[in-house]
């Protein structure tokens, strides 16, 4: 039985709320019925109450959660039009929740800053629980400033920064592929992994994402948060137990020990933006002519990055992180590429690539390359593959989120501690794109990457 909660979405108009949040909702509402939970909506927009229960009718059913669950929702929920950095707008809004408040973040950066400095200011009912969408800060400062912000709210096991990519079950698969099977653990480390690179290439473009966005980046947006905790995941040491101590114990461990590939930011980072082109049967205008972009911002929508994790078990492996929008093929997971043989003996007739494994995050599977010997021939080798697809988790990542918020579990969430490490692991790369130190290079929509990156 869930307690009763008051889900307040502050942010409720935007991209998130209706495509990701609230379907993530519906698939937790379609495998556990929550009677007590009360959803409330609130932006700035003047959608209403029928809008908004529009909105939440089409998100909900789009996740196959049962029409007499999302009555349930229709039943209660509203929504308030606030501007959330004013604190007598938000203390009417915690006022009016008939249950224990959990101010849900799906704001840009700046304004939740704001909304936090509002909340600072008042009592807050003592139980009330934050939820905080990343990139959580807009740099290392400010990320640390929002971390000294919130202790003054709530204490931090009542703080959830949210990394939806903790939320897929391949991510989480992680722990299950390297601690539970006698197979992997042991090569898990530089005597026998050659690199590894992990890439979120998306077919997205902006979307009409450009107020948020295009002050990001997809070094922000996507590397300094969703894969350098995919990072943590894939490099950390064994835990004891699986649980919310140890792991972000762990995740920290591994991130206090990421640098920079060669300690140059200039050597080990790549930016580069589209321009227009062509994506399925869709044509995608040049990045600087999509709508609210400023070119002045020099906003990168491909981002590539090269870290070492200095530890011994990481030692001298390279590990490259990339993330990009409106590319042509959508690419998501981590690629291990491990080290020859020791050792091949004397007859066969080719040698044989490197075993790689890949482990997709979206679609979730796992992919072992093998090498054996081709059919009849005892010397000559061939490549196979063993495959296996995971069965997608029936909650969608924002649901296991919202879960562990709604039931005041930390496990999937961010410590503060964590979110300020990938912080000061980009830092440098930042200051040097300011600088002007790295070239903005091009690719065009529907292409793999810019020419000179292959
Ligand atoms: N979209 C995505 O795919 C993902 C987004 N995120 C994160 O979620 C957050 C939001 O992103 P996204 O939804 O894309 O952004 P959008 O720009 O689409 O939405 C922003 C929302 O904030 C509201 N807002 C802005 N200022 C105020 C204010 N002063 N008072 C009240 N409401 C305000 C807007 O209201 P109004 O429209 O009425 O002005 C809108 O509802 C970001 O931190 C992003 O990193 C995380 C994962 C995925
Ligand atoms: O956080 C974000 O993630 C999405 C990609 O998430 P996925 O679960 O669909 O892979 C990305 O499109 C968006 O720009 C970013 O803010």
């Amino acid at each position: 039985m869930s307690n009763p909660a008051s889900l307040v979405i502050l942010g409720a108009s935007g991209d998130l709320t209706h495509r990701l949040l609230l379907p993530g909702l519906g698939t937790l509402l379609k495998q556990h019925s929550r009677p007590d939970l009360t959803l409330v909506g609130a932006a700035f927009d003047e959608m209403g109450d029928e809008k908004w229960k529009e909105v939440v009718q089409s998100a909900l059913s789009e996740s196959g959660c049962p029409q007499g669950r999302i009555d349930q929702i229709l039943a209660t929920t509203r929504y308030i039009k606030i501007d959330v950095t004013d604190p007598d707008e938000l203390r009417a809004l915690l006022d009016s929740c008939p249950s224990d408040p959990v101010l849900y973040f799906a704001l840009p950066p700046a304004i939740t800053m704001k909304a936090c400095e509002a909340l600072a200011t008042m009592e807050v009912p003592p139980t009330l629980r934050l939820g905080l969408e990343k990139p959580f800060g807009a740099d290392a400062e400010t990320a640390h400033e929002l971390n000294q912000l919130l202790t003054r709210i709530v204490p931090e096991r009542q703080i959830f920064r949210v990394d939806h990519f903790l939320g897929k079950s391949t991510v989480l698969n992680l722990l299950g592929l390297r601690f539970a099977n006698r197979l992997f653990e042991p090569i898990w480390n530089a005597q026998n992994i050659d690199h590894v690179v992990i890439v979120t290439d998306e077919t997205l473009a902006l979307e009409g994402r450009a107020g948020y966005y295009d002050k990001a980046g997809a070094m922000k947006d996507m590397i300094q948060s969703h894969l350098l905790l995919v990072l943590a995941m894939f490099a950390m040491e064994e835990p004891a137990r699986v649980d919310e101590l140890e792991l972000r114990d762990l995740m920290a461990h591994v991130l206090r020990a990421t640098e920079l590939w060669s300690g140059d930011p200039v050597a080990d980072s790549r930016r580069a933006r589209y321009t227009a082109g062509r994506i399925g049967d869709r044509d995608v205008p040049n990045y600087v002519d999509e709508e609210g972009v400023t070119p002045e911002n020099k906003t990168e929508t491909l981002a590539e990055l090269k870290v070492r994790v200095k530890t011994s078990r990481w030692a001298d492996v390279p590990i490259t992180l990339r993330s990009g929008k409106a590319l042509g093929d959508a690419r998501n997971g981590i690629t291990v590429i491990l080290k020859p043989v020791g050792h091949l003996p004397e007859g066969f007739k080719n040698t044989p690539a490197p075993n790689v494994i890949s482990i997709g995050m979206k679609p979730e599977n796992i992919a072992v390359g093998i090498t054996t010997n081709a059919e009849g021939d005892v010397l000559d080798l061939e490549d196979s593959v063993l495959f296996t697809e995971l069965g997608s988790s029936a909650v969608r990542p924002y649901g296991e989120i919202l879960e562990g918020i709604l039931d005041g579990d930390p496990l999937l969430s961010v410590r503060g501690d964590i979110a300020e490490q990938c912080w000061r692991i980009i830092s440098p790369v930042l200051q040097a794109w300011q600088d002007n130190k790295i070239p903005m290079d091009e690719y065009r929509a529907g292409s793999s990457g810019p020419a000179n990156w292959m």
